[in-house]
């Protein structure tokens, strides 16, 4: 089985490349070879690439920024995976795409379920939800896999953030009002290849298994707050050296940002574990293992020669 994979410099597709490489032919093309915000040459270069699967994690994923940029966002995360989608559903090639927690507005309480509406607050939240809506609706095979609050040792992330902050300022301040699952990308990287194990040669009857759509996070549930506690007594529980060691739990209105999030973004995860068996880690242990890697990969740095 041939794969194309997009956004590999990433957090979900750094993940996932090294574990789909040891089992699968894979193509990974650089942004400036596979341009999301170029749709228009996208047909060109899958009929090129000729994949048997497309997994897509790239995807514009600046928050606060896609209020400003919301044309690019749009067109990265809606008319992209649009004119991919159609592609596929042309050639009879299944899709797995990514979503966000944040296409639900987050007011109910209950665990957000697949079938759940979808009301996204935030620009960034819309342009996702296009990309699924338009992923649906092109027919072909599909899994659109939502997934939360991803992290990893490298990339962007607010693991990584809340480190650095702690490194250079005395107090943190982080909101306690607002509750999801932090979710390791190396969580994502191995269900999802445990699922294409599974599905063996029929990715199509296992995606119609989940009905289209997942939710996939690590289980258990925190707010930023939490989070950020765990991130900084594990950092310092490992000899990171950090100005400031407390966290000072704050509300939404005390945090002014362009974008609205979702008081409520948990997801149910039970779709995971009745239609594929899986049953993710609990954030706190996925953090464990991501601070180790943050710390050897932190080591290594330093003995690198220059
Ligand atoms: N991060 C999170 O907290 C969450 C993410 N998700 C979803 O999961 C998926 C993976 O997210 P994650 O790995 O964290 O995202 P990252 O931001 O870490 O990676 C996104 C990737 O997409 C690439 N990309 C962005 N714009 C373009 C473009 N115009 N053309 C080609 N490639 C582009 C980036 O390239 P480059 O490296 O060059 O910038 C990068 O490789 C996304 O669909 C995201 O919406 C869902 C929930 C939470
Ligand atoms: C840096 C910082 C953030 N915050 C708040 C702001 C926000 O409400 C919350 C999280 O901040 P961030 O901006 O890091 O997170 P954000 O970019 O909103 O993360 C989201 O990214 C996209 C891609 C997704 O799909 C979501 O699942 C989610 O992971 O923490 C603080 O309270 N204090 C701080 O010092
Ligand atoms: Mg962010």
């Amino acid at each position: 089985m041939r794969i194309l994979l997009t956004g590999a410099a990433g957090q979900v597709g750094g993940a996932l490349r090294p574990l789909l490489q040891g089992r699968y032919e894979v193509i990974v093309p650089s942004r400036e070879q596979f341009d999301l915000s170029a749709p228009e040459a996208i047909t060109g270069k899958l009929d090129e690439f000729e994949p048997d699967l497309i997994v897509n994690p790239a995807a514009y994923t600046s928050v606060d920024k896609a209020e400003n940029e919301a044309a690019l966002a749009f067109l990265v995360n809606g008319e992209a995976p649009s004119v991919m989608a159609a592609w596929a559903a042309g050639h009879g090639v299944p899709m797995v795409h990514f979503s966000t927690d944040y296409v639900f507005d987050g007011k109910s309480r209950d665990l957000w379920r697949e079938d759940d509406p979808t009301a996204p607050l935030s620009v960034y939240g819309a342009s996702k939800l296009a990309g699924e809506i338009a992923v649906r609706s092109a027919g072909g095979p599909h899994l659109i896999i939502r997934t939360a609050w991803v992290y990893a040792a490298q990339g962007a992330n607010f693991m990584r953030t809340m480190i650095r902050i702690a490194k250079e300022r005395d107090t943190l301040r982080v909101v306690a009002d607002q509750f999801g699952a932090p979710t390791t990308a190396a969580t994502i990287a191995s269900a999802f290849t445990q699922i294409l194990e599974q599905a063996d040669s029929d990715l199509s009857g296992s995606f119609a298994r989940a009905k289209g759509v997942l939710h996939l996070t690590n289980s258990g549930s925190a707010s930023w707050f939490d989070f950020a506690r765990a991130i900084i007594a594990g950092a310092q529980s490992r000899g990171v050296k950090l100005k400031a060691t407390e966290v000072i739990p704050i509300a939404t209105s005390d945090y002014p940002t362009r974008a609205a999030r979702p008081a409520n973004s948990q997801l149910h995860l039970q779709r995971l574990k009745e239609v594929y068996g899986i049953k993710t880690a609990v954030w706190q242990d996925a953090l464990d293992d991501e601070l180790d890697a943050y710390v050897v990969q932190g080591q290594r740095t330093l003995h690198e020669p220059l």
